[in-house]
C-alpha cells in the first residue's frame, strides 16, 4: 500500500492524528511533497500549494482561510468540519452577552486597579468597592431581543441556548436547511428580512461565513435601526462587521458594547469593546472533535476517494466492490463527460462494476469500480479527455 504524506499547518489535536495509521500516513510540518494539507487558520491565499496535493482539510468551519475556487478547478477537495466546534462558538456567544449586559470586563478592571493600582485593602478596600458598583450595574437578559443572522451548525444552538435563557430570539436565514430547521426552537420567530432583525433585536449576532455576499454585513444603516444600546456580537469573521460603523456607535452611545473574536488595532483597545483573540472553537472538546472528523474524512478520500464534507465537490460515497480497481476523477460539470469517461473503460476492455457521478456548480465527481486489470496508461486516457482535471487509481 502507498503513504500518503500529511502536512499539518496548525497544531491539530492528536486525538485525531493518532486516528491515522503510521504504517499508511506521514504526518509532519515540513513535507517537501505531500498528498494533504491539514490545517486551522493558516492562510493559503498567497500559499503555492504544489500539484502533489490530492486534498486539504480544514479541522473547523470557516474555509475563508482558504482558495477554495481556485482549488476546486484543479480537482483538489476542501474539507471542513461543520458543527464539531459549534457548542464551544455557542458557549462563548452566551458568554459574550453576559460580559456586555453586566459590563463584567470593565467591573473585573476596576477591581483589580483598586489593589494593583491603589494599594486598597481591608475597609478601605470594602468602602470603594460598594462605592463604585453602581457604574457598573448592567440588565438582564430576559425580556431582552437577540437576533441571529445565519441559522447553521452555531446558530441554531445560539438561538435556543438563548430562548431558554429567557430572550426573545429573531432569526434570519433565507437557506436554513431542513435538518436545522428541525432543530430550532419553534420560540424562535422567522424574520423575512436582515432589515426587521436589526430594527427588533436589543442584541445581534451574525453566524455566517465570509463571503462577498456577507462582506460588512453588519453595517452603518442596520446599526442605525437598532433600539439605542444595543450589542453587537461577533463570533463569525472580523469582515463580517464593518468595525469603524459599530466604533462610530459606540462612541456616540448609540451602541453599548461591540463582543468580538477578532480584535484589530482600532478595536481591540476601544472601552467599549470586549475583543478576544479568536477563541470561539479552543476548547478541548472542540479541538478533539475537528481534528477527529477532518481526519477521518481526508483519510477516506485518500484511501477510498470518498468525499464528505467537502465545501467544494458534492457528496460522493460509495461502498467498495471486493476485487475491483478504483478510479476518482475530477471533472467539469458538462453534457457528455460520463459518456466519454465509461468509453474510455469500454475501449481499455474495462467492465464497470460500480459507478456514482455527482455535479456541484461547475465541478463534478466520479467513483468508478472496474473488473480487470487496469494498466497505468488508462488514467492517461481519462486525464486526455477534455473537461478532467484530475484522476486517480485508488
Ligand atoms: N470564532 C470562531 O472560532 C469560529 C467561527 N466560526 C465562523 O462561524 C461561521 C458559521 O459557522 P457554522 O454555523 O458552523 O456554519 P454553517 O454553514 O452551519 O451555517 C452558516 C449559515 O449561514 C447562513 N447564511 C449564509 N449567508 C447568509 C446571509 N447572507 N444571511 C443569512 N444567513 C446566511 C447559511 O444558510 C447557513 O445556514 C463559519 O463560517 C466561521 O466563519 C465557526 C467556528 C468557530
Ligand atoms: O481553529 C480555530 O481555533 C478557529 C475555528 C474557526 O474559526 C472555525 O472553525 O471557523
Amino acid at each position: 500500500m502507498s503513504t500518503f504524506a500529511i502536512q499539518t499547518l496548525n497544531a491539530i489535536s492528536p486525538v485525531g492524528l493518532q486516528r491515522l495509521d503510521r504504517d499508511v500516513f506521514d504526518i509532519g510540518t515540513d513535507i517537501a511533497e505531500p498528498r494533504a494539507l491539514l490545517l486551522r487558520s493558516a492562510d493559503l491565499h498567497s500559499v503555492e500549494i504544489p500539484d502533489s496535493v490530492y486534498a486539504v482539510a480544514r479541522a473547523g468551519a470557516g474555509t475563508n482561510n482558504i482558495p477554495v475556487d481556485r482549488l476546486a478547478a484543479r480537482g483538489i477537495p476542501v474539507f471542513n468540519t461543520p458543527g464539531a466546534n459549534a457548542n464551544a462558538v455557542k458557549e462563548l456567544v452566551i458568554a459574550g452577552m453576559l460580559l456586555a449586559a453586566r459590563n463584567l470586563y470593565h467591573a473585573a478592571d476596576y477591581t483589580r486597579d483598586l489593589v494593583a493600582g491603589r494599594a486598597l485593602s481591608g475597609k478601605d478596600l470594602d468602602k470603594q468597592v460598594e462605592a463604585g458598583k453602581k457604574q457598573f450595574a448592567g440588565f438582564e437578559l430576559p425580556g431582552r431581543t437577540l437576533g441571529v443572522v445565519g441559522l447553521g451548525a452555531i446558530g441554531v444552538l445560539v438561538a435556543n441556548a438563548a430562548q431558554s435563557l429567557g430572550l426573545k430570539v429573531l432569526g434570519y436565514d433565507p437557506a436554513i436547511t431542513v435538518e436545522r430547521a428541525w432543530q430550532l426552537s419553534p420560540q424562535v420567530e422567522q424574520v423575512t428580512s436582515v432589515e426587521e432583525l436589526f430594527s427588533r433585536s436589543d442584541m445581534v449576532t451574525p453566524h455566517v461565513p465570509l463571503v462577498e455576499g456577507t462582506r460588512g454585513l453588519v453595517d452603518a444603516h442596520r446599526i442605525s435601526l437598532m433600539p439605542e444600546g444595543g450589542v453587537i456580537l461577533n463570533f463569525a469573521r472580523g469582515g463580517v462587521v464593518d468595525e469603524a460603523a459599530v466604533l462610530e456607535a459606540l462612541d456616540s452611545g448609540h451602541l453599548h458594547a461591540y463582543v468580538n473574536d477578532f480584535p484589530t488595532e482600532a478595536g481591540a483597545i476601544h472601552p467599549k469593546v470586549i475583543a478576544l483573540p479568536h477563541l470561539g472553537a479552543s476548547t478541548g472538546e472542540a479541538e478533539d472533535n475537528c481534528a477527529v472528523m477532518a481526519v477521518d474524512q481526508l483519510s477516506d478520500f485518500l484511501l477510498h476517494g470518498n468525499i464528505r464534507n467537502s465545501v467544494n465537490f458534492p457528496e460522493v460515497v460509495m461502498a467498495r466492490t471486493p476485487g475491483t480497481t478504483r478510479l476518482g476523477i475530477f471533472n467539469q460539470n458538462r453534457p457528455t463527460m460520463i459518456g466519454q469517461i465509461t468509453g474510455v473503460l469500454g475501449e481499455a476492455g474495462l467492465n464497470v462494476a460500480e459507478f456514482t457521478n455527482r455535479s456541484r456548480g461547475e465541478y463534478a465527481y466520479t467513483l468508478v469500480d472496474v473488473e480487470g486489470e487496469v494498466m497505468d496508461d488508462l488514467k492517461q486516457s481519462i486525464l486526455a479527455i477534455d473537461g478532467v482535471v484530475r484522476a486517480r487509481k485508488l
